[in-house]
């Protein structure tokens, strides 16, 4: 299996050459050149690692042995998806790993691959985040001998937990507060792979959902999903879109997903260019939701060509702050306790199902990553797990960093 890049077809490289340079030629996405058709009523039978084994070898037998491939899952995945009924539809909690959030899935999976296909130099692992990527690469790369991980995020528009949850690492994780949005930290990610003499220096890679490696991982659940309920419609909470990409991909496999809905909250490029095919980014807005403040999701152009190539239709839809509060309160009402992440989901799905249809909403991020707007908009205590509870009480080794190129050159180029 080989992965092409969706800007430059012609630039084809292997797994391993896609999961150690990130990005292709001219900022370009790798993509897989097939996508396996896998038999639902089969993988239904399979005990979940065997069903993850089938899912993942058919992109990489070439690179890892079944063995290999066994073990990595093992490590990557010991926490559940659970399906949770609320109402006559269904809640995917993926939040059930180290840093509560489904980021989890494909930064431990990617960390499993580098791990069996580096070359032994040093690398630097830079990471955008708009609350929730940030924690995960930072714990999932945690202590690993070679590897630098910087991760970037937009000061003061990121939970009190979530920050903390990867700020008060220390050792190879360093963290950089920057002045402007998650859409400006993205850009100095990609401007620095734009660097072929920094690239070289530092071994540059990056954990964002740029990386190929993510989302096979996050291919997994959704497979989980559809094979638990199948023909359900799927909102999916969306800032940098890559779950959604997973979710397509996992539906091109044959996954039994009827269909999608793109939810985003006021930060809309996608649902105002999927009703008039104009792409017209606005200034990131911080909102509750603020893992989904991204106006120029990198994703899209994986969407789109999953999109076209199937001819399938994606129905997008922006939910206020207004009614993410009050989703969040029908949420209550059901007795689902619901952030404002899986708030907007449920809200999407809830305008936009027809006659008979049900559906499932994405539940990215557990709601003590939110506690202080939960707890102020639902009025009840909302407990922090140890894990959270352990992170508040540490120092915050955070460094500032201006919006500017050349200030973090100069600092990915200090030892
Ligand atoms: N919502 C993300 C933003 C980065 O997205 P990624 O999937 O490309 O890592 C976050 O929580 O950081």
């Amino acid at each position: 299996m080989q992965f092409y890049n969706l800007k430059h077809p012609e630039q084809r490289v292997s797994f391993s050459q896609a999961v150690r340079q990130g990005l292709g030629k001219d900022q370009g996405l790798f993509f897989p050149e097939s996508l396996p058709m896998l038999d639902a009523s089969e993988l239904a039978e399979l005990p979940r690692h065997q069903r993850y084994q089938k899912i993942l070898s058919g992109f990489l037998k070439d690179t890892f042995s079944e063995p290999t491939l066994s073990e990595m899952i093992a490590k990557a995945f010991p926490f559940e998806a659970p399906l949770v009924p609320v109402g006559p539809h269904f809640a995917l909690e993926l939040f059930h790993g180290p840093t509560l959030a489904f980021k989890d899935f494909g930064a431990r999976f990617m960390a499993q691959c580098l791990a069996r296909l580096s070359d032994g130099k040093p690398i630097t692992i830079l990471t955008a985040t708009s609350g929730d990527t940030g924690a995960a690469v930072a714990h999932a790369f945690h202590g690993l001998k070679g590897v630098r991980v910087v991760v970037l995020y937009p000061e003061g528009k990121i939970s009190r937990p979530q920050e903390q949850l990867f700020c008060t690492l220390g050792g190879n994780i360093e963290t950089l507060a920057v002045e402007g949005s998650f859409d400006d930290c993205q850009a100095l990610v990609k401007a620095a792979f734009d660097d072929e003499e920094l690239k070289n220096a530092i071994g540059l890679n990056s954990a964002n959902s740029i990386n190929i490696s993510r989302l096979l991982a996050q291919i997994l659940y959704f497979w989980d999903l559809a094979l638990t309920e199948p023909n359900l419609v799927v909102s999916v909470p969306s800032g940098n879109f890559g779950d959604l990409t997973a979710g397509l991909m996992a539906k091109a496999m044959g996954a039994p997903i009827k269909r999608f809905i793109a939810a985003t909250n006021s930060n809309d490029t996608v649902p105002r260019y999927l009703a008039n095919g104009q792409w017209q980014p606005h200034a990131t807005v911080a909102t509750l939701s603020n893992a989904m403040d991204v106006s120029r999701p990198n994703n899209w152009p994986r969407v789109e060509h999953l999109l076209t190539s199937h001819g399938w239709s994606l129905t997008g839809e922006a939910v206020s702050e207004a009614d993410t509060k009050a989703s969040m309160q029908t949420l209550q009402i059901l007795d689902y306790l619901g952030e404002p992440h899986c708030a907007v989901a449920f809200k999407a799905l809830l305008n936009n199902l027809e006659d008979k249809e049900r559906g499932a909403f994405l539940c990215t991020a557990h709601p003590a990553k939110f506690a202080e707007s939960v707890s102020t908009i639902l009025g009840i205590p909302v407990p922090l797990p140890k894990a959270l509870q352990d992170a508040m009480e540490k120092p915050n080794l955070s460094k500032k960093l201006g919006n500017d190129w050349q200030q973090l050159r100069h600092y990915l180029l200090q030892a």
